[in-house]
């Protein structure tokens, strides 16, 4: 079986897991193909060259055109639309899905300097750090996990934040010096998790990529993504969503997060303020059945944007832009 991937270190990292769990399930032999993106080729700010998907189109592309059988990306990095032939085979189980701090001689946001530069292309990371520390300036990098750990270890940056997961992926996570809470800085919606994805009409393969689908992450990124797409269809601010299961139960628990861009000057501590005007965050949790997955998303979507969720801010709202990764 073909597994079409992307090359950088953390995607092949990421599919060869794939890879040995399908064999040790299933008994098949799974070659990995490397696959370009225009993501990993573009000096473009990705923004500007479509946002959401650049990593993911490529692959879908090479899937529907026969030249592999199927495809693994970082779950995080998947438009919330359906993709047409294309099928999401399994979701594996999910790996840690908080964001870490990376900084010189495992100094915690806390010890930063005053106005410490801290990496990262996400608004998500850049407003969520700023809530938690005012004086820290959210610098925008491109480029892969180890380049931007570079531009830490040259002095170029105080820190940069990036997903634990990615760099447990890439055998990085001795850089870590701080793992933050999802209470402090709601991860994105899907991250931690993969997407297994095969053409709709391959109904065999289907089954046997089933084998390594995780029913519990499944229900969570569920939720998030639902989240995710009725805050994107009803505004454009950075979002973070996070859900995880009731133990003992079939529930599912989920956390929203919508941040204005000038959260950045806004003060710490002062967050939870009801629907007022002008306020910088707007945070929702809620609870429902795991079957409910997708109406748990889309109702605490419309409740985050009842109280001011659309009127955040207008523009960049996406990890999916973020890091070559
Ligand atoms: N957008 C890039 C991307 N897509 C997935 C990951 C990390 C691994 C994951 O979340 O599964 C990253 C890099 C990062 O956010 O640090």
């Amino acid at each position: 079986m073909r597994l079409g991937s992307r090359r950088s270190p953390m995607a092949l990292s990421q599919s060869g897991d794939v890879a040995r769990l399908l064999t040790e399930r299933t008994g098949r032999r799974v070659e990995i193909v490397g696959v370009t993106t225009l993501g990993d080729v573009s000096r473009e700010q990705l923004t500007q060259i479509g946002g959401t998907g650049v990593f993911v189109s490529a692959l879908r592309e090479s899937l529907l055109r026969g030249e592999v059988d199927f495809a693994v990306h970082s779950l995080k990095d998947l438009p919330t639309g359906a993709a047409e032939g294309i099928t999401l085979a399994a979701v594996p189980p999910r790996d840690d899905p908080r964001d870490a701090l990376v900084a010189r001689e495992g100094a915690k946001l806390a010890d930063l300097p005053a106005g410490a530069r801290i990496g990262t292309g996400s608004p998500r990371r850049a407003a969520q750090l700023a809530l938690l520390r005012s004086d820290v300036t959210a610098v925008p990098i491109r480029g892969n996990a180890n380049t931007r750990l570079a531009k830490v270890r040259d002095g170029e940056l105080d820190a940069v934040v990036l997903a634990y997961a990615g760099l447990a992926r890439i055998g990085h996570t001795d850089l870590v010096s701080e793992i933050f809470e999802p209470e402090d800085m709601v991860p994105a919606p899907g991250q931690g998790a993969l997407a297994v994805e095969c053409r709709t009409d391959d109904t065999e393969l289907a089954e046997l990529l089933a084998t390594i689908d995780h029913p519990a992450t499944r229900a969570a990124v569920t939720a998030e993504r639902s989240l995710l797409a009725a805050l994107e269809a009803g505004c454009s601010a950075p979002v973070g969503g996070y859900a995880t299961g009731v133990a003992g139960t079939e529930r599912l628990h989920l956390s929203g997060v919508v941040l204005g861009v000038r959260a950045t000057s806004f003060q710490p501590g002062v967050l939870d303020v009801g629907p007022a005007a002008g306020r910088m965050v707007v945070r929702e949790r809620g609870e429902a059945d795991a079957a409910d997955a997708i109406r748990l998303g889309y109702e605490l979507a419309a409740r985050m944007l009842a109280l001011g969720a659309a009127d955040l801010m207008r523009g960049e709202n996406s990890d999916r832009n973020d890091a070559h990764d």
